[in-house]
């Protein structure tokens, strides 16, 4: 079977954004369009990684929702969006900092409820910043973390390891990339 989404980063370009290099590719950035064949192999992927015994999925908007949803639909569970915003109900949300490889700010989540057990899905894992914030807002909500699974890992910023220690989760991942920095190339590691 062929293996699409190594292809997908093999051969995507980089760009630069201050001190940071970052891929542009069409599993996370639709760009190219995605082709459906690269998400339905995402997702199956992704789905082997997982025990699915929880009984909701928890995503951050906006990369993270695409696989998300399809994640969401294959194994039939209800989905949660953490989002940049907040809606402002009286007595709904958890707000949490968030202190990512690119953005620094605040995510709110909703629709995760107290006594819950959450499978978290991203696309990418790089500092671990994003999937620290929504571990701490689903504990803040009174809900479990059962499971963290992710696309795509940056090995060299250490998340795994940073979630490991804080919380004692071991993240599991579909693909371990590397950026180059000298020459803008993403590795895919073995
Ligand atoms: O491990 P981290 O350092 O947190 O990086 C990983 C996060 O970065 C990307 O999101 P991005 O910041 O591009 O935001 P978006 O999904 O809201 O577009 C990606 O979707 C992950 O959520
Ligand atoms: N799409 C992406 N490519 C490379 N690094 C990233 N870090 C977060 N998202 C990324």
């Amino acid at each position: 079977m062929p293996m699409l989404l190594e292809d997908v980063y093999a051969g995507a370009p980089t760009v630069k954004s201050g001190r940071h290099i970052t891929t542009v590719n069409e599993f996370t950035d639709q760009s190219p369009a995605l082709r459906p064949e690269v998400l339905a192999e995402a997702t199956r992927r992704l789905i082997e990684l997982g025990d699915f015994e929880a009984g909701k999925i928890l995503v951050e908007e906006d990369k993270g929702a695409i696989l998300g949803s399809a994640v969401s639909l294959a194994v039939g569970l209800p989905l949660a969006v953490a989002r940049w915003y907040t809606y402002d109900l009286s007595g709904h949300g958890i707000s949490v900092p968030v202190d990512s490889e690119y953005f620094t700010g605040t995510l709110y989540i909703n629709g995760v409820e107290p006594g819950d057990r959450v499978t978290i899905v991203d696309d990418t894992i790089s500092t671990g910043g994003t999937l620290i914030a929504l571990i701490e807002a689903v504990r803040k909500a009174g809900a479990r973390v059962e499971e963290v699974l992710v696309a795509v890992e940056k090995p060299e910023n250490g998340g795994r390891e940073r979630i490991a220690e804080c919380f004692g989760i071991a993240v599991r991942s579909v693909i371990r990339i590397a950026v180059d920095p000298g020459t803008g190339r993403v590795n895919v590691l073995g």
